[in-house]
């Protein structure tokens, strides 16, 4: 039978030759990940069914990322809770305050290979789709099971493919092809589908551009965002991980696919506007708009190509006075690598504040909070009403080149507008 990646990951997971759109299947997990905000749920759930040992502390990962280093006793508490947790299951795959976004770490740390499933106590896990995985978020309680039985069960979801042509302009980034389908497809358009991202323009990204489309498939209620492995993916995780993997691709004929043609080469930079992410204009529409932060970082944008665009910008040039600039890192890699290309030097020079990598101010609970009125351009992925601090605070997102251009003038700007 025909069957997308999604089914054919599914069905190998769950000991089926086929399995169809629709059907339930109880599917073995090869990476459960949890973090410092949600783990704890999970452990207090894990203890309330009177689980004992967790089923395989080898494929469990728990890392601290979202309140990193703690903001406030309780985020402290958190943190106890889970190290005491690691130590005592024996879980090696332990990231503490230092390490970065989840989503970030465990592809670089080699944790995620081709044809796994995946799945993590976090919206965002559908990032690591991006590396030809089935990867979803789970609720906390979702976890103590698979945290006991190493299993879960998922409806096979329906598959909306994404054929995305045409050679990127200039200024233009992954970032803005999908802010522009999620405008076009709508906040709840692709709710429970797997988001397949396919097409020339995808073959063309780096494995890190593509990790930004994967991210933002729950932004359009996907269950996963998935690009087919090639050669890219396989050098990825070859350099990473000694895992075996498995290539599946979507055979074009499956029953439950669906195609959305995407073409891309006239396409502006976009910025999503508040107060929801699917409220997407060109950034020629809002252009002038005065900000308050800038917020460059999170597990959408702060990649080492994010920082290499931001800082091409900011060379030379100084970050508005009237604007606060947040530099965070997505891991301690991308971090380290930054300084070595001397990208921290600009970003520090321009009068950017770099800070450790973490979730930051991507979901209002840590560091650079907005106040009342105030308001952000950020490279993250979710704008909703107090995603950011204050609920009569505005987020609007971007790219990082259009967030740096934005840093130079105080106001969104083009990135070809900044002379
Ligand atoms: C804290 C966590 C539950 C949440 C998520 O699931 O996505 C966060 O990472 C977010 O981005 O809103
Ligand atoms: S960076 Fe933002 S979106 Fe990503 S995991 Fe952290 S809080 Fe969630």
């Amino acid at each position: 039978m025909s069957m997308t990646v999604s089914e054919k990951i599914l069905a190998n997971a769950s000991g089926e030759k086929e399995v169809e759109a629709g059907e339930i299947v109880m599917a073995d997990i090869d990476v459960a990940m949890t973090h410092d905000l949600t783990g704890p749920l999970s452990v207090e759930s894990f203890e309330r069914i009177r689980a004992d040992r967790v089923w395989d502390p080898e494929r469990i990962v728990v890392i601290f990322d979202h309140q990193v280093p703690a903001d406030s006793i309780e985020a402290a508490r958190n943190h106890m809770i889970m190290r005491d947790f690691v130590r005592k299951q024996g879980i090696g795959n332990f990231y503490d305050v230092r390490e970065g976004v989840c989503h970030q770490v465990l592809p670089e740390k080699g944790h995620v290979v081709p044809g796994e499933v995946v799945v993590g106590t976090d919206s965002h896990t559908c990032t690591h789709g991006a590396l030809g995985a089935f990867a979803t978020g789970i609720g906390s309680t979702d976890m103590a099971m698979v945290f006991a039985t190493g299993k879960l069960w998922f409806r096979v979801p329906e598959t909306l493919r994404f054929e995305i042509t045409g050679s990127l302009p200039e200024h233009v980034y992954a970032k803005d092809v999908v802010l522009n389908i999620i405008g076009r497809v709508g906040a709840d358009g692709a709710t429970y589908m797997a988001c397949e991202f396919a097409g020339e323009t995808v073959a063309e990204m780096s494995v890190s551009d593509r990790m930004v489309l994967s991210n933002m498939a729950i932004e359009m209620g996907g269950k996963t965002g998935i690009v087919e492995p090639d050669e890219k993916t396989i050098r990825y995780v070859e350099k990473r991980s000694g895992k075996p993997y498995r290539v599946f691709k979507t055979d074009k004929d499956a029953a439950s696919l669906r195609v959305m043609d995407i073409d891309v080469s006239e396409l502006e930079p976009q910025v999503s506007c508040p107060h929801n992410v699917d409220n997407v204009k060109p950034v020629s529409e809002v252009e002038g708009t005065e900000i308050d932060q800038v917020f460059l970082g999170s597990c959408t944008n702060g990649r080492l190509s994010d920082l290499r665009d931001a800082a091409g910008i900011l060379k030379n040039r100084k970050v508005s006075d009237d604007v606060r600039m947040l530099v965070i890192p997505a891991s301690r890699e991308v971090y380290r690598r930054a300084l070595e290309e001397g990208l921290m030097e600009i970003f520090v020079d321009a009068g950017a504040l770099v800070c450790n990598p973490c979730c930051g101010p991507c979901l209002g609970g840590h560091v650079g909070l907005l106040g009342p009125g105030e308001v952000s351009l950020s490279t993250s992925n979710r704008n909703f009403r107090g995603r950011q601090g204050s609920p009569e605070a505005e987020v609007y997102l971007s790219s990082a080149a259009v967030a740096a251009a934005s840093a130079v003038k105080g106001k969104i700007t083009h990135p070809a507008n900044i002379k």
